[in-house]
């Protein structure tokens, strides 16, 4: 009788066999296609805490009854991170589960916020582009719109449209022209003269700081000190807390033969720790939505993400007289001074008056 536990015979055998895929390549998607993604998960305390706690979003609004209160929430929300890396962890099963790193997103909006805990995610989404890579032969680019909706009303609570790299079942022929578009860039840089640091974090001083900076050739910009060294919690264990299925972020074995060698963090991560290095720097009321992300290079276990912002504009608008609306553009970097995540973000920011 046939051992298939014997490692040669074992070995014929997986040689042999099919293997039953999981998560779809490039040529699976079709502009207009609607998917709806089985997967769900209930938005629960646990969770909110575990990502807040291990990103360093230490707010206590998320945290603690009377501080939640006093920002007009009933209790303590679900944290808008989370419910973004909740929303697109549901989908990774049917849209980047085969491999396709994540590029970016634009348009990050939390229509049904504040969202509590308790709430079941129900997420949809629809293929809004694809693209050949002209530098990739081996990938296609392609962007959805997703929504994630309460499952029980069907309101929508976070919406953005995201662009991943997807392996392709049969590699194409490139020109190769997006690389040397890349090299003919001109990058002599062209910054101001003068940083202002903000002297606090309430929106009278962002205000300020960019009045100052109005007046000279200056720009309000600064890092932030503190730093998340990535662990094997990081790294694998918040993506797979969110279902989010990315081979990139729990096994090792496949990602050792892909363009970072190694298993790397999940982008909404890397974003969410370099948001929360910046957030401990200012007073924040409610964050409105974010625009412009990219991913520029890879972050895996042992690498740090620090915080750099500029801040971009203040204007005195925002849904409650205690607050203002604030535009930073948000810098990840690592340890090289590699810049790994860059995006806007529009938050209404406490008015110190208040
Ligand atoms: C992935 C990279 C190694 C690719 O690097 P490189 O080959 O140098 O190319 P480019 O970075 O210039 O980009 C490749 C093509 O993609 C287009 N692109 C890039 N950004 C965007 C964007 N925001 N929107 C649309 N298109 C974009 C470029 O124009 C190029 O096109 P072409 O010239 O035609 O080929 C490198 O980008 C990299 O290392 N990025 C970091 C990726 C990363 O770490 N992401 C987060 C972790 S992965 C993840 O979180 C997965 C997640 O769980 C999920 O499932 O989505």
């Amino acid at each position: 009788m046939t051992d298939w536990t014997d490692p040669d015979t074992f070995a014929q055998a997986l040689e042999h066999v099919e293997t039953k895929e999981k998560g779809n390549c490039f040529e699976d998607f079709e502009e207009g296609d609607v998917i709806e993604h089985d997967p769900g998960l209930t938005l629960t305390q646990f969770g909110n805490e575990q990502w807040m706690g291990q990103t360093l979003n230490h707010d206590p609004a998320y945290w603690r009854s009377d501080a939640a209160e006093a920002r007009g929430f009933e209790e303590p929300p679900v944290h808008p991170d989370y419910l973004t890396a909740a929303t697109l962890g549901i989908t990774v099963e049917d849209l980047s589960e085969k491999g396709g790193y994540f590029l970016g997103r634009t348009d990050v909006r939390f229509p049904g916020t504040p969202v509590y805990t308790g709430t079941e995610l129900h997420v949809e989404s629809e293929v809004v582009n694809t693209a050949t890579s002209s530098s990739r032969p081996e990938y296609g680019i392609v962007s959805w719109r997703t929504r994630g909706k309460d499952a029980e009303t069907g309101e929508v609570l976070c919406s953005y449209e995201r662009t991943n790299m997807i392996p392709r079942r049969d590699p194409v022929a490139t020109d190769g022209s997006g690389a040397a578009a890349a090299e003919e860039e001109d990058d002599k840089p062209d910054l101001p003269e003068v940083f202002i640091t903000p002297d606090g974090g309430y929106f009278e001083d962002f205000v300020a700081a960019l009045e100052e900076a109005d007046s000279e050739n200056a720009a309000v910009a600064y890092r932030h000190e503190r730093g998340r060294t990535q662990d094997d919690v990081t790294v694998a264990q918040l993506p797979l807390s969110t279902l989010n299925t990315a081979k990139q972020h729990h096994n090792v074995d496949v990602m050792s033969d892909s363009p970072s060698g190694d298993i790397v963090t999940y982008g909404d991560v890397t974003r969410s720790t370099a948001l929360g290095h910046a957030r401990s720097d200012e007073q924040t009321w409610r964050e409105v939505g974010f625009d412009d992300e990219s991913f520029h290079t890879f972050v895996a276990v042992g690498d740090t993400v620090y915080a750099f912002t500029r801040v971009l504009s203040a204007e005195d608008d925002a849904s409650s007289e205690q607050a203002g609306t604030v535009t930073f553009e948000h810098i990840a970097f690592n340890q090289d001074d590699e810049p790994v995540y860059s995006g806007t973000r529009t938050a209404e920011i406490q008015k110190r008056s208040n």
